[in-house]
């Protein structure tokens, strides 16, 4: 086994199932755990440290919520500065904004303009890749709107069933695959 999957397994043990929840028929993957022990939460930025290696890397860009509880830790461990993509009316000045579908419901994301340079390199960071909609908006945003380069996609864990990956527009790398099928199938 890797190192980054040794760290990988030890990160599955802190993991916290909660079936129908928020809506009946989701089994939601709480990785909340992690962050309680700092060992535990050393471990998910050492796994993504070294899958990252010694790749340029300009920008971590985290996902509100929960990809702004491990994308600042990550982007110093890296070298690099961190940028949030929020939920709508929550950054100051112009914005950019993109629409995207999610497993249960629809958002919208923005990120301010002018912080992402031109070809700058960046890595997208969240807990979880479910459908796939939060990140292809992040995409849509850093790519699309700022003109950044898009290098990798990175999540903790990936619901297998849901397919997400197969509509991101870069490589994916995620620490924990899980949820081969829908819950109750
Ligand atoms: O691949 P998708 O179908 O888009 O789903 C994944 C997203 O859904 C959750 O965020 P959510 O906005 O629900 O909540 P959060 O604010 O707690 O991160 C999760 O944290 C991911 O960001
Ligand atoms: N099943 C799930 N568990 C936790 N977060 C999620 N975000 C989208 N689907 C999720
Ligand atoms: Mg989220």
């Amino acid at each position: 086994m890797s190192e980054i999957q040794t760290l990988a397994e030890e990160l599955r043990g802190c993991l916290k199932k909660f079936p129908n929840f928020p809506l009946e028929g989701i089994l939601f993957e709480d990785f909340l755990p992690i962050f309680a022990d700092p060992k535990h939460f050393q471990k998910l930025i050492d796994a993504f440290k070294l899958h990252l290696g010694d790749r340029k890397i300009d920008y971590i860009v985290g996902l509100e919520s929960r990809g702004f509880l491990f994308g600042p830790a990550l982007a110093l461990a890296v070298g690099a500065g961190f940028i949030p993509v929020r939920k709508p009316g929550k950054l100051p000045g112009p914005v950019y904004v993109a629409e995207f579908q999610k497993e249960y419901g629809s958002d919208k994301f923005e990120m301010q303009q002018g912080v992402v340079p031109k070809g700058a390199n960046v890595v997208i960071v969240d807990d979880i890749l479910a459908t796939g909609g939060s990140a292809t908006g992040a995409y849509e945003l850093v790519e699309e709107k700022s003109g950044g380069k898009v290098v990798e996609f990175l999540f903790v864990m990936e619901l297998d069933f849901l397919k997400g990956r197969d509509k991101l527009k870069a490589p994916v790398f995620t620490l924990l695959s899980g949820q081969p099928e829908k819950l109750g199938s």
